[in-house]
């Protein structure tokens, strides 16, 4: 598959996906969202993809927002449609997918920007960073579930003072909000995020793909409904392979390897 606005790259078993339309700061319109969904839908069903990063082209921008130019003369209904097609088939879907996201953020995280990088599993982020959700600045609110995410992930206080604000956080600030897991020099993120990605390479692909669902169960069920999705998925990792191989490794004292 040929794609316009981003760029797909393989690299043993991680998978590199970059949007890259860097002259509008990698906005991203409806061709870019559907691209995405595209690409990562095949990732997420290819046995070979244990890990995929997310990043954006240029040094300036991982993603400014939704593309302000394409919806400035949307109608009521079509904001509506705009929310809810994105949210399915973008930000929801990297959140359910069962091969883990890395989110490199390498410069602006705006708007859909912040929240593509909040619907994946895992977020890291160069020292040039700056993250908000302006959406107010517009007339309009996150819609690509920055509302939900923003507070799930630094609490509702931080979250509303961010979104009232329309304010930008440095990449420090993000971290010590809980908002990404490590900074790093601009010219380093991509070999941090492949480093990480190596160590998940590591473990059992079915496992995580196990715990990805438990966590997940937490924030679209809420209460007991994610203990019992934990105690589920716990007992079906003892019906697979990787689990065999995995306390196997560890009886016979050697390293496991989940990916013969
Ligand atoms: C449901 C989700 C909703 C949303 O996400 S709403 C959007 C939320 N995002 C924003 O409001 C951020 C918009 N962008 C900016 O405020 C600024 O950019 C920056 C602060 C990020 C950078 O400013 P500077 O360094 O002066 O660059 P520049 O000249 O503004 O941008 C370079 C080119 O990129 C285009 N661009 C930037 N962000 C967007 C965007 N979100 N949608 C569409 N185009 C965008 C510009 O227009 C321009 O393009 P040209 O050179 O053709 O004029």
């Amino acid at each position: 598959m040929t794609y316009e606005n981003i760029l797909v790259s393989q690299n043993g078993h991680t998978q590199t996906i970059t949007i890259n339309r860097p002259n509008q700061l990698n906005a991203l319109n409806k061709q870019t969202i559907t691209e995405l969904n595209d690409a990562l839908n095949a990732a997420n069903q290819d046995a070979e993809t244990g890990v995929v990063i997310l990043t954006g082209s240029g040094e300036k921008a991982f993603v400014a927002g939704a593309d302000i130019k394409e919806f400035a003369d949307f109608s009521v209904e079509k904001g509506r449609e705009l929310a809810a097609q994105g949210q399915q088939l973008l930000f929801s879907f990297i959140e359910n997918m069962t091969t883990p996201v890395i989110a490199a953020v390498n410069g602006f995280a705006l708007g859909g920007g912040l929240e593509l990088a909040m619907a994946s599993h895992i977020r890291i982020a160069s020292a040039n960073a700056k993250m908000g959700l302006p959406e107010v600045s517009l007339g309009v609110i996150p819609g690509y579930g920055g509302t939900q995410r923003l507070a799930q992930l630094v609490g509702r206080g931080k979250a509303n003072e961010l979104i009232f604000t329309a304010g930008m956080i440095s990449a420090e600030e993000a971290k010590n909000w809980g908002l990404v897991n490590h900074v790093c020099e601009p010219e380093e993120i991509m070999d941090l995020a492949n480093e990480l990605a190596a160590k998940i390479l590591k473990n059992s692909g079915t496992a995580i793909a196990s715990a990805i669902r438990a966590v997940n169960a937490l924030y679209s069920e809420g209460g007991q409904k994610g203990f019992d999705t934990e105690v589920e998925e716990f007992g079906k990792c003892f019906g697979t392979a990787d689990f065999k191989e995995g306390t196997g490794a560890f009886i016979e004292k050697r390293k496991p390897n989940f990916r013969a």
